[in-house]
């Protein structure tokens, strides 16, 4: 195994700029989920990875090894697709065992080796079954198998389970993580579902438009989102993103509601351009209470949602000129309605504040 490093690493394809000088490592037994939107360049970073693309500029590294320049094929590393990529005219067994045929491993050590993996991911008993026949779920098994049968330095996972019925998938994701931790598998995972990320990568790469946001742990990336764009993809429903200015000491008016920030944080919203923010409370920080409550604001509930164990609601403040509306999380079945009035609360020690010209969140910032 081999940490794996992106080092200034670009990527274009003719005026498409498809990654943007690209620094980022996977340290040796990490799992690191590349995630972003549709054409955020997260495929194209596994591509050069795994030497399908080239780089336009900038090395990638497995440990101190610059790999950029060599073929997939010298490089050690194993891909597992989301269409499995089976050999479907062969069986469960023939498909695990064919990285090493091809590598002239055979007899007692290579079937040993094929056994060991198939007993490890719950195959041994379909192993002279025909894959064509598996459920997908069994198939992407046959697939990590064929992956782990060798060895590699770095496995390149590209959306293994978006072709999988919910159920397989929530199983598989377990099942992936739980092999790449016993194996201690450097691993790349590219997916655009948070969830998936969020389950099972050590930390989460975020990117969009071809350029790296934000890395860390997922509970990092949903507490302190370094910018708006972050802020706004991690979590679901997404975080309220609302305009607010800073009226000096700590004040944060917004329409129909405001939040006294604590001193220290205070000299934070000072730097805002223009005194423009916008800003950012989790759905699950809002509190409903009873219409009147003291420290509330006055609202209507207009949309409710029931989720079974949550009810997510939407409510908007009365004021004059039209009050703001919020999306809020709270346990459910809960007794509120569309149409009921209520009193919002609105923790200030949950507000994040981001300038509202540059989208970054004034307390990430160094
Ligand atoms: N072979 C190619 N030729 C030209 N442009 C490409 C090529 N491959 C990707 N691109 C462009 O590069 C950008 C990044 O694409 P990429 O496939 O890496 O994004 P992605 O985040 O993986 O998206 P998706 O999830 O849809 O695959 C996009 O603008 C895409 O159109």
């Amino acid at each position: 195994m081999a940490s794996l490093s992106f080092v200034s690493v670009s990527k274009q394809y003719g005026p498409t700029s498809a990654v943007e000088t690209l620094d980022l490592s996977c340290a040796e037994g990490e799992m690191l989920a590349l995630l972003g939107p549709s054409g955020c360049g997260k495929s194209t970073t596994l591509k050069m990875a795994a030497g399908i693309e080239t780089v336009s500029a900038g090395e990638i590294y497995f440990g101190q090894r610059p790999v950029s320049r060599l073929s997939p094929g010298e490089r050690n590393i194993a891909m597992v697709f989301e269409d499995y990529g089976l050999y479907p005219q062969m069986t469960v067994w023939e498909n695990v065992a064919f990285p090493l045929k091809v590598r002239g491993q055979a007899g007692q050590p290579a079937s040993e080796r094929v056994g060991e993996v198939l007993q490890l991911l719950g195959l041994r008993g379909m192993a002279d079954q025909n894959v064509r026949g598996l459920s997908g779920g069994a198939m992407q098994r046959v697939a990590i198998g064929r992956a782990l049968v060798r060895d590699p330095e770095v496995i390149l996972f590209d959306e293994p389970l978006s072709h999988l019925d919910a159920d397989q998938k929530v199983q598989l994701r377990a099942e992936i993580k739980r092999l790449q931790k016993l194996r201690r598998v450097t691993s790349i995972l590219v997916t655009h579902d948070q969830t998936e990320a969020i389950a099972m990568a050590d930390r989460i790469a975020v990117m969009n438009h071809g350029v790296l946001q934000q890395v860390g742990a997922p509970q990092e990336l949903y507490e302190h989102p370094i910018n708006l764009f972050v802020a706004n993809f991690i979590g679901e429903p997404p975080m309220n993103l609302v305009p607010a200015v800073s009226e000096g000491h700590g004040v944060l008016a917004g329409r129909s509601w405001s939040a006294m920030l604590e001193r220290d944080r205070a000299d934070k919203l000072a730097r805002a351009s223009g005194g423009e923010i916008v800003a950012g409370v989790r759905p699950e920080h809002i509190g409903l209470h009873a219409e009147g409550t003291s420290g509330t604001f006055a609202g209507v509930v207009s949309y409710r949602e029931p989720r079974g164990d949550a009810d997510v609601l939407t409510v908007r403040l009365s004021g004059a000129e039209g009050g703001q509306s919020f999306v809020t999380e709270i346990a459910g079945p809960s007794h509120w309605r569309a149409g009921d009035p209520v009193g919002v609360e609105i923790p200030p020690d949950r507000v994040l504040v981001f300038d509202a010209a540059s989208g970054l969140n004034l307390e990430a910032q160094p």
